[in-house]
């Protein structure tokens, strides 16, 4: 049987999904409550930058597979598999994630379902979300003869920068289940996926719903271990990224998310373990994750950090200071800002009195949004103006492949602290430049 699915939040999560889900041969209908962002979908246009994402989903616009809608009752009448896709931020002034949106989604959908169909849960939520789900749905869908609505969690590994790759190709797909039929459901809409090889694991809510909190904790812990290493490599004289080599040719150990720096930011990881510790002690548990405190704690001590290295970098003081900070997305191939290290950064020095300009390839327009007060410039070399110092703290390709010579006749001083260990020190050495980074010599 071929399914007609629809997908609930179209952010970069959502909007990625519905579009692979045309690309997998489906009919798609993709919905949201912001008008704006369903007006640029609907014309073809994806509302954020994703590598690879806005072609596809353009040729399936063009070819009708996809639509997009603000009708939750077009979308109920359509759909055969309703996966949900919304935002889990976190809590103002708390760990805990909010789950308004999600509870929406569900209060506002099971009322309007009259046939057959599977609610999938894709969105990151504490354990024990989907049980209450689950519940809501049995009261609020409409009992008819052949209404048979039930819920399944398929919690989502993909990665900003790769979101359209890791779709298509991911590493495993996990899916909580109560019944055979769901499993059925979703094996078929994942066939493609499975033919191909990809290993799935069939398990119940609970264990679906904290596979995709672990794995996030798991690759937080990784970073934050690396960065502890760059902490006692800094107060030794050690070289962190050597460490991180050399550890890397243990297989058991491997390099993938050893990168030392400024540490992780984003709207997944950190909130992610926050919201795990908080529904760990909820439920009594709350012992088993204390080390992730401490994993936040090194994480956000790396920001702190970053700025005293600045800071020395301008003489003790950012007063009548300007510093260049290249890059403003939380991470590169991303426009995302959301707990971004590097506009964290950036603000805290303008905070301490420097004048700062902030330059990045896509996040500009979003950077400009959440921090209005910094200063912007329309290329590294015209943010690097008169700088005493030049912070690099996303590193996007154009600044890895950077020659220094490029910014020598414009910078008050060649300085420059690689926030991400990314840059050639022997290079900018050569070119004359004072090289600062994060847990090196
Ligand atoms: N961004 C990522 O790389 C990944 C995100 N996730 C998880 O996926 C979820 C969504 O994350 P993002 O896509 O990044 O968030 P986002 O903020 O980009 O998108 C959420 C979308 O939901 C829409 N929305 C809010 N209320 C709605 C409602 N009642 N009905 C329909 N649409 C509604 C919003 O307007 C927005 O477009 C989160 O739980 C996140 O942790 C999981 C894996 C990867
Ligand atoms: O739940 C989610 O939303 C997603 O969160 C992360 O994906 P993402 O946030 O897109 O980005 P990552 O590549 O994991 O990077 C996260 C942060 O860690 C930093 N990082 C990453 C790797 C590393 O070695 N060092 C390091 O500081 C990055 O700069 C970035 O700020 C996970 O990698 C995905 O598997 C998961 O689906």
């Amino acid at each position: 049987m071929t399914y007609r699915i629809t997908v609930f939040g179209t952010g970069y999560l959502g909007a990625t999904h519905a579009a692979c889900m045309a690309e997998l041969g489906y009919e798609v209908i993709g919905v949201d409550v912001d008008t704006e962002k369903i007006a640029m979908l609907s014309a073809g246009k994806v509302p954020f930058y994703e590598p690879d994402l806005e072609p596809l989903l353009a040729k399936h616009v063009e070819s009708g597979r996809l639509r997009f809608t603000t009708s939750y009752e077009e979308a109920a009448e359509f759909g055969d598999v309703h996966f949900v896709c919304v935002g889990t931020p976190q809590k103002k002034g708390e760990y805990a994630a909010d789950l308004r949106y999600v509870d929406a989604v569900i209060d506002n959908l099971a009322p309007l379902l009259r046939r057959e169909c599977l609610v999938v849960g894709k969105s990151t939520v504490p354990v024990g979300t989907a049980a209450r789900l689950a519940e809501r749905l049995a009261e609020l869908a409409p009992g008819g003869d052949d209404a048979a609505v039930e819920l399944a969690w398929n919690p989502e590994f993909l990665r900003e920068g790769y979101a359209v790759q890791d779709t298509l190709h991911p590493d495993r797909l996990v899916i909580g289940v109560r019944s055979e039929r769901a499993e059925k459901v979703l094996r078929d809409v994942y066939a493609p996926l499975l033919e191909a090889g990809v290993p799935i694991v069939v398990t119940d809510f609970a264990t679906a719903e904290l596979v995709k909190v672990s794995a996030n904790a798991f690759l937080a812990t990784k970073i934050s271990f690396i960065n502890a290493m760059a902490e006692v490599c800094e107060a030794t004289g050690a070289d962190v990224t050597h460490l991180a080599e050399a550890l890397s040719y243990d297989p058991r150990i491997g390099g993938r998310f050893l990168q030392a720096g400024l540490g992780f930011g984003g709207g997944c990881l950190p909130k992610d373990i926050r919201a795990f510790m908080a529904r760990a002690g909820e439920l009594g548990a709350d012992q088993a994750l204390t080390f992730l405190r401490e994993v936040d704690a090194i994480n956000m001590r790396r920001r702190a950090r970053m700025v005293d290295l600045a800071r020395e970098q301008c003489d003790g003081s950012f007063l009548g200071k300007r510093i260049a900070v290249f890059g403003a997305a939380f991470k590169p191939n991303s426009d995302d800002i959301r707990d971004s290290p590097a506009l964290n950064v950036a603000a805290q020095i303008q905070l301490q009195g420097g004048e700062v300009t902030v330059y990045d390839p896509k996040a500009m327009d979003n950077a400009r949004k959440m921090f209005p007060s910094l200063a912007y410039a329309d290329s590294a070399v015209e943010a690097a103006v008169g700088a005493h110092v030049v912070l690099h703290l996303t590193e996007w390709q154009e600044f890895r492949e950077m020659e220094p010579e490029l910014l020598n006749p414009v910078v008050a001083e060649r300085r420059i602290v690689d926030g991400r260990n990314a840059l050639d020190p022997v290079k900018w050495r050569q070119a004359g430049w004072v090289y600062r980074a994060l847990g090196r010599p």
